[in-house]
């Protein structure tokens, strides 16, 4: 009969100190941060502690295996199974004496996060979203006690920078790893402004530096399918696998005052300029990912390898990959073997990616995947219409094609998609950017692409 993973039953490593801290245990950075780790050559002297954002699933199903679970490689010649070991704590989010405890250790170097975009909790333009309730309810919080239990990503750093700084421990090092450019900054900004209403604001540039990085490996949910294959492949039990595909990609930008382990040494990168990696990332992978998750699952496609295998919508993805390379800074060789590596990892048949999983949260996502390059064709004197076609769809989605809607701000953004479809494109488009709707041939335009998008 087969057993669970286990580090007595001789699975993995031993259990390395911990010097890492991560919020949002969930499967990209099990695939991603935590696989980088378990490979380091100095790996025996970095541990994970990991918390979830707020359920205790995963943190349960975790312990229960020492921490340990397979990494799954998918690629479209079969799976390549390994154990990761870097996990050596894992909590639930609502564990905040314990997510304290970690802060007050001197010898704790880097916290990393993946709280999705919407975990930001900060404005279009940068800052943070103070009339959100999670928000205003973490200032309250905060004013009472500067360690108290706090319950946003910025909430949660700032609580533990104060146990910190009050444990008289140095400063470290906080990731953000997260689609967003500028991560760190988006972040430092957010934690800064929930600081100056709490009146601890020295405490946030005094004990962090925040390092921006651009993440990529394309990770699905896992599915019972995914745990059976485990079991049957391993001989072991592991209720929570993670299923990846070969490709990964780190960059980052950023000091990090308490050191680090090796990850250069194991493919991640460090550069001065991070931006360009940033927008080649973020708008020739995510844009075309939210093209396929709205305007794909509108033609009826689940898959994101199912809908880059329509031609229709291979179409689409060249116009959109053209808009947005032409103002990438990079050489075209590059982009043109970026665009074609792309097309293989999209098409990867075992990767089963579901569109929507991709549309969730399109609020957050559109503005930094395909707005930029909205705005810089529109400088030009352009008419783009593969951005064109993404927010077109993305609005059809708010209307009710494909995909179902799940967006942390569902309840401003679905409203504004009802009736006639000029004054819905409008308003949506005044939401993403009050400057867009004066834009009257765009707004033709975008209606235009709209009528075309079927609706139930
Ligand atoms: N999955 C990918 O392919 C991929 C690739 C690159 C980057 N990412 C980034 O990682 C994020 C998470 O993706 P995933 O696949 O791990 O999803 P997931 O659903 O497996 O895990 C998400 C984790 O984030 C936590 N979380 C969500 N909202 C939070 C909040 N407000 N505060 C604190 N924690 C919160 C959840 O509790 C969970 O632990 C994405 O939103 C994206 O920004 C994902
Ligand atoms: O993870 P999200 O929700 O930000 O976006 C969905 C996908 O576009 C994304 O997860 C990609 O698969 C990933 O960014 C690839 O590295």
């Amino acid at each position: 009969m087969s057993t669970s993973l286990s580090r007595a039953a001789g699975d993995g490593r031993p259990q390395a100190p911990i010097r890492l801290l991560h919020l949002g245990l969930g499967n990209f950075f099990r695939a991603h941060q935590a696989w980088y780790t378990d490979r380091a050559p100095d790996a025996n002297h970095w541990g994970i502690a990991a918390f979830t954002g707020r359920r205790p699933g995963l943190a349960d199903a975790l312990w229960a295996q020492d921490g340990l679970y397979t990494l799954v490689t998918r690629g479209a010649r079969g799976d390549r199974n390994s154990v990761v070991s870097s996990l050596a704590a894992v909590h639930p989010g609502g564990d905040h004496e314990a997510w304290l405890s970690y802060w007050q250790r001197p010898e704790l170097a880097v916290v990393t996060m993946t709280v999705t975009e919407a975990g930001y909790t900060s404005l279009p333009g940068g800052g943070l979203d103070v009339s959100r309730p999670d928000v205003q309810a973490d200032i309250e919080t905060l004013r009472k006690s500067p360690t108290g239990p706090a319950s946003t990503a910025a909430g949660r750093l700032l609580a533990g920078l104060a146990a910190r700084q009050a444990a008289g421990c140095p400063p470290l090092a906080i990731v953000p790893c997260d689609n967003l450019p500028g991560n760190g900054e988006v972040i430092r900004q957010a934690v800064h402004d929930l600081a100056e209403h709490t009146g601890l604001t020295e405490l946030v540039d005094q004990q962090a530096s925040f390092v921006t990085c651009m993440v990529d490996r394309i990770t699905p949910a896992t599915t019972d399918q995914d745990r059976e294959a485990v079991g049957e492949a391993t001989g072991r039990i592991d209720a929570a696998p993670v299923v990846t595909e070969p490709f990964s990609e780190w960059v980052l930008s950023g000091d990090f005052p308490a050191g680090r382990p090796r990850w250069e040494d194991v493919g991640a990168r460090f550069v001065d300029d991070i931006i360009p990696y940033e927008q080649r990332k973020l708008w020739l992978l995510n844009g075309a990912h939210s093209l396929l998750a709205y305007a794909g699952s509108a033609l009826g496609h689940t898959t994101v390898a199912e809908a880059v295998a329509d031609p229709c919508c291979r179409e689409w993805l060249d116009q959109w990959w053209s808009e947005a390379s032409s103002h990438l800074p990079l050489p075209t060789r590059d982009l043109a073997d970026y665009r074609e590596a792309l097309l293989g990892r999209f098409a990867n048949p075992c990767i089963r990616h579901l569109l929507a999983q991709i549309a969730a949260d399109g609020s957050q996502k559109l503005p930094v995947r395909v707005l930029p390059v909205l705005r810089l064709e529109r400088a030009r004197g352009a008419m783009p219409q593969g951005a064109i076609r993404i927010l077109a769809a993305w609005i059809g989605h708010l209307r009710g094609a494909g995909a179902p809607v799940q967006d942390a701000r569902a309840a401003e953004v679905v409203p504004l998609a009802q009736g006639p479809l000029p004054e819905a494109v409008r308003r949506l488009l005044g939401y993403l950017d009050p400057q867009l709707p004066f834009d009257s041939p765009l707004v033709a335009a975008l209606t235009t692409a709209a009528e075309s998008v079927t609706t139930p």
